[in-house]
C-alpha cells in the first residue's frame, strides 16, 4: 500500500514477471494492476485487479481498511485485469455498491455471471457523494479503450483516475513517476502501450485529452504503471499522447505494394500494377515490399500510414502464405476502415489466396477494389498488360 494524497491509497498489485499481456502485447518491464482506495466518510475502491493476484490485493486493501467497510466499487472499465477480482471481493464487501457506466453494467453481467447482479449506472458529469464535502465526478471516456471506459475525478484532492489512459506496462514499485528507476525503459513501455491500446482509437484519444485538459490535476492515477504528476512526467506524457494521436497526413500519396513470391510470378504482377499506378499518379510513392525481406514492424507501419495499398500472394496449399497473414493480422481495423486495397496473386490450379485475402480484408471493412486479380502460373504479355490497366484503374479510383 502507498499513500498518494490525503484520502487516496494505492492498493493495487505489482506483476514484475509478466512478459505477454492479453496474448498480443509484449511486456518486457512487467506491469502493475493498479487499484485505489478513496477514504472519505464513505469508502470507494477504484478498479479491482487480476483475479490471479486476489490474495495479495486483499492484503493491500486490509492495510487501509476492512473490505467490509467499502461502500462503493467503481469500475472505470471492465477488462478482466481490472474486474477479475470483483466477484470474490464482493463476498467480502457486503454493502459495496458497484458503480460503472451503462455499457460496463451490461458487460459485468456476463463477466461475473451473477444472477442477481446490480450496478449503479453513472453518466457523464454525474457525481457521487462520499460525505464530508468529498465527491467523485465521472467523465465518460468511450473507446479509451473499451466502449465502457470512463474516468473518475476527485476534485477535492485534484486526483484523476484515468483508467488505462496514460497507462503503461511498467512495474514501478514506488508507484510515482518521479521515482521511476529506468526512465528510458518507461518511455519504451509508454509508447508500446499507446500503440497497442490507443493506436486504434486516436480520435477518441484527442477527445479524452480535451475533456481533461482544463482540470486541475495533482495526480493521474492510471490503471497500469506509475501515477503521473504535474511536477513529474504528466506534462510530457500529455504532449506525447497529443502528438501520437494526430491523424496521419502524407505529402504525397503513399500506395505500398506488399507481396510474397516463390518464383517471381506474383512479383511480376506487382511490378506492372505499380507501373499502372505511377502512370496515373506520378507523384505517388509506390514502394514494392517483398514481405520476407523486411521487418514486419516496418511493414505494419507503412501499411498503417498508407493512403491505399495492394497485397499479393501466390496460392500455396490452398491458401495465401503465412507472411501475408502475419502482416494482415496487424491491420488496425479501426484506422484502416474504408482504406482502398487491391489484392492479386499467381496460382496453379485452385487459386484460393486472392479470395481468402479479400474475404479477410472485407471483414475488416476495408474498401476492397473489385474482385482482385488472379494470374495462372507465369503471367504472359496479356496478363501483364491487364495488370498495368488495373493499376491505372485503381489509381483513378483514388483520385475521386
Ligand atoms: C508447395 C506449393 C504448393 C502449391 N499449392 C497450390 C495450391 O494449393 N493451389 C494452387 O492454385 N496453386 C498452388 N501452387 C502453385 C503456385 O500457386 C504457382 O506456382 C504460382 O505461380 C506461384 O507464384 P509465385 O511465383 O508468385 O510464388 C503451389 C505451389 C507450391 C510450390
Amino acid at each position: 500500500m502507498i499513500k498518494i494524497s490525503d484520502s487516496v491509497y494505492s492498493v493495487g498489485v505489482l506483476n514484475p514477471n509478466l512478459r505477454v499481456f492479453d496474448i498480443v502485447m509484449r511486456t518486457d518491464f512487467g506491469t502493475s494492476y493498479n487499484s485505489y482506495l478513496v477514504c472519505g466518510e464513505k469508502k470507494a475502491l477504484i478498479e479491482t485487479c487480476h483475479d490471479t493476484f486476489f490474495e495479495a490485493y486483499l492484503e493491500n486493501i486490509r492495510e487501509v481498511c476492512d473490505p467490509a467497510e467499502i461502500d462503493y466499487i467503481i469500475l472505470n472499465h471492465t477488462e478482466p485485469d481490472h474486474s477479475g477480482a470483483l466477484y470474490r471481493l464482493l463476498e467480502l464487501c457486503p454493502k459495496a455498491e458497484i458503480v460503472c457506466s451503462q455499457a460496463a453494467s451490461i458487460y459485468l453481467k456476463n463477466i461475473t455471471n451473477a444472477k442477481d447482479f446490480q450496478a449503479k449506472v453513472v453518466r457523464d458529469n454525474d457525481t457521487l457523494d462520499l460525505g464530508g464535502g468529498r465527491e467523485l465526478r465521472f467523465i465518460n471516456a468511450p473507446f479509451l479503450h473499451w466502449p465502457d471506459s470512463m474516468f473518475t475525478y476527485l476534485p477535492d484532492e485534484r486526483v484523476l483516475f484515468s483508467c488505462d489512459f496514460f497507462g503503461s506496462h511498467y512495474c514501478e514499485p514506488r508507484m510515482i513517476d518521479v521515482h521511476i528507476t529506468y526512465p528510458a525503459k518507461y518511455q519504451v513501455a509508454l509508447k508500446g502501450y499507446f500503440d497497442a491500446i490507443f493506436g486504434p482509437f486516436r480520435p477518441y484519444v484527442l477527445k479524452g485529452i480535451e475533456k481533461i485538459k482544463d482540470l486541475p490535476i495533482d495526480y493521474v492515477c492510471t490503471s497500469h504503471g506509475p501515477v503521473l504528476t504535474p511536477g513529474g512526467l504528466f506534462p510530457q506524457v500529455l504532449a506525447q499522447y497529443t502528438e501520437w494521436a494526430q491523424p496521419v497526413k502524407n505529402d504525397k500519396p503513399q500506395i505500398p505494394i506488399f507481396y510474397c513470391s516463390a518464383y517471381e510470378n506474383t512479383q511480376r504482377v506487382a511490378e506492372k500494377l505499380r507501373e499502372g499506378v505511377l502512370a496515373v499518379l506520378p507523384e505517388a510513392e509506390v514502394p514494392l515490399y517483398n514481405i520476407i525481406d523486411h521487418d514486419m514492424g516496418l511493414l505494419q507501419e507503412k501499411l498503417g500510414c498508407s493512403d491505399a495499398f495492394m497485397v499479393g500472394s501466390p496460392t500455396i496449399n490452398r491458401d495465401a502464405v503465412p507472411p501475408i497473414w502475419e502482416l494482415l493480422s496487424h491491420v488496425d481495423a479501426i484506422n484502416n476502415q474504408k482504406k482502398p486495397v487491391l489484392v492479386f496473386g499467381s496460382f496453379g490450379w485452385s487459386g484460393e489466396a486472392v479470395p481468402a485475402i479479400i474475404s479477410r480484408l472485407s471483414l475488416l471493412k476495408l474498401a476492397v477494389f473489385g474482385e482482385g486479380f488472379k494470374v495462372n502460373f507465369v503471367p504472359d504479355e496479356q496478363d501483364l498488360e491487364k495488370a498495368v490497366a488495373l493499376g491505372r484503374e485503381f489509381a483513378e479510383s483514388l483520385k475521386k
